[in-house]
């Protein structure tokens, strides 16, 4: 089959890099000539493990970027992986994927044969219908070969090709019977090797199993660190609770690490997505909304232990990891930037580590102190927390002697503690 595949950011890269590894030949689109140069390049826009010798692989063979739209109607299928980012209030904002809607829309209007645009990017159960939809029509003229559907991503940053390559589920939501059959033939190579359940909807159940999936993710972290808190006030080990209640198949292991709270692209804009989409329809959900209240503070009780322990005003405190999770430089709603602000508002003077995201905490705060290396932040520091649970975190030790004053206040159960050392686990 022949792909295009319109945004080349985190997911666009991804999926098309992988449908090319499926055997389809590709046709990637973006608006942005470095992103598309770079990809010609056989280069990787982002950075994500395994994406790079893909893209060496299939680029110029099975896969090209371009930043034109002249590909797509002579494609089979078009996804569309565009950003869907948050407005002020939380809800949210189509504008971009709405522009690249029509645009593709425009680039199918004469075309005689059915076409399928897939939606790709998270949306809220309406946006298809009452917007994205509208916008392919308006472009296309009104073309009726032309076809929307949903398939909604699940992939994670960190290890997104693998995730790609071995979903636990595919979700086609079409509105026809051709529509899932184009679905099933682009991902019939990925189910040749791979087991996975595959679930026939309508586009809107689609979008709104993304939301469930990523909310009722982000709620059980929630729900762990309201938990986890409830142990510390006892002076019990979250950790220890939980790996017990993980054994309960109903429970499952996975997603139980209690700490500083989730941050990333995805969850916080999603699951505020989700409520202000909620709202508006009639209904405030009560536990979406405490789930976001939970994660808010755990970067301030980590904090408030830190003060149990050195006075912040003018303290020199180190911050280890800055990314929003171990194995990217990504830092959107990295629980770090709450970190920091705190501390920056009682006065502390912070020296901030990470092993690859400094750069675009630069951008952010170009006002801290960024040490070369974990060790180089820990001396003499009055005191230090951490936010990120990179392995090398895991083999500080000796390092800790050099601090002014070793108070060590952990947010994601990664440091070893040791003699001499003050400790405090956040849940533990
Ligand atoms: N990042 C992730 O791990 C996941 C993201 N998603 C969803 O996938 C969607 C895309 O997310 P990301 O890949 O992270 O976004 P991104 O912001 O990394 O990439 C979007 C790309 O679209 C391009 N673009 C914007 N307007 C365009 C247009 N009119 N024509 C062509 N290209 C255009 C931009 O230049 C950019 O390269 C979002 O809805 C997100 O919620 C879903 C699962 C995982
Ligand atoms: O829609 C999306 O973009 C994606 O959002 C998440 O993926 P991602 O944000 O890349 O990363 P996760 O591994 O889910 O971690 C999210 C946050 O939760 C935190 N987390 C995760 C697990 C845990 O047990 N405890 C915990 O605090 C992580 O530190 C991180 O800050 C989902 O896991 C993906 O399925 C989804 O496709």
């Amino acid at each position: 089959m022949h792909i295009s595949v319109i945004g080349s950011g985190y997911v666009g890269t991804t999926i098309a890099a992988c449908f090319a590894e499926l055997g389809h030949d590709v046709t990637a689109i973006d608006i942005d000539e470095e992103v598309v140069a770079t990809l010609n390049d056989g280069r990787a826009p982002i950075d994500e493990p395994g994406l790079e010798d893909l893209l060496e692989t299939h680029v110029g063979d099975r896969l090209e970027a371009t930043t034109s739209y002249d590909a797509v109607p002579e494609s089979d299928v078009t996804f569309l992986a565009i950003g869907t980012p948050s407005n002020e209030d939380g809800s949210i904002d189509l504008t971009a994927l709405e522009a690249a809607a029509e645009a593709t829309g425009e680039a199918l209007a004469d075309k005689s044969e059915r076409h399928l645009v897939v939606i790709k990017s998270t949306v809220t159960p309406t946006s298809i219908e009452n917007v994205l939809e509208p916008a392919v029509k308006r472009g296309a003229d009104g073309n009726d070969n032309v076809e929307v559907g949903m398939n909604p991503e699940f992939l994670r940053e960190g290890s997104a090709v693998s995730d790609f390559l071995s979903p636990d589920k595919l979700v086609y939501g079409t509105n026809s019977e051709w529509g899932t059959e184009r679905l099933h033939a682009v991902f019939e190579p990925l189910l040749e090797d791979h087991d996975a359940d595959v679930v026939e909807t309508d586009p809107q159940t689609a979008s709104m199993i993304k939301y469930a999936n990523n909310a009722f993710l982000a709620s059980k972290i929630s729900l762990v660190n309201d938990l986890g808190n409830v142990c510390k006030e006892f002076g019990l080990d979250a950790y220890e609770v939980m790996e017990a209640i993980g054994l309960d198949d109903r429970i499952s292991e996975q997603f139980l690490r209690s700490g500083v709270g989730w941050g990333g692209s995805c969850f916080p804009k999603d699951v505020n997505a989700i409520i202000a989409a909620a709202r508006e329809a009639g209904y405030d959900p009560a536990l979406l909304e405490a789930t976001v209240e939970v994660n808010d503070q755990q970067p301030e009780r980590l904090l408030e232990l830190l003060a149990e322990h050195v006075d912040l005003e003018g303290a020199r405190i180190a911050v280890l990891g800055l990314s929003f999770k171990p194995q990217t430089d990504d830092i959107r709603n990295s629980r770090a930037i709450p970190t920091i602000e705190r501390l920056q508002d009682r006065g502390a003077e912070i020296v901030a580590y990470d092993p690859v995201a400094i750069e675009p905490m630069r951008e952010r705060f170009p006002e801290l102190e960024y040490a070369d290396s974990a060790a180089d932040a820990l001396e003499n520091a009055d005191g230090t927390v951490v936010v990120t649970d990179w392995d090398e975190f895991a083999t500080l030790d000796e390092e800790f002697d050099t601090m002014a004053s070793p108070v060590v206040v952990d947010g994601r159960r990664i440091i070893q503690p040791r003699e001499n050392m003050t400790y405090e686990g956040l849940t533990w």
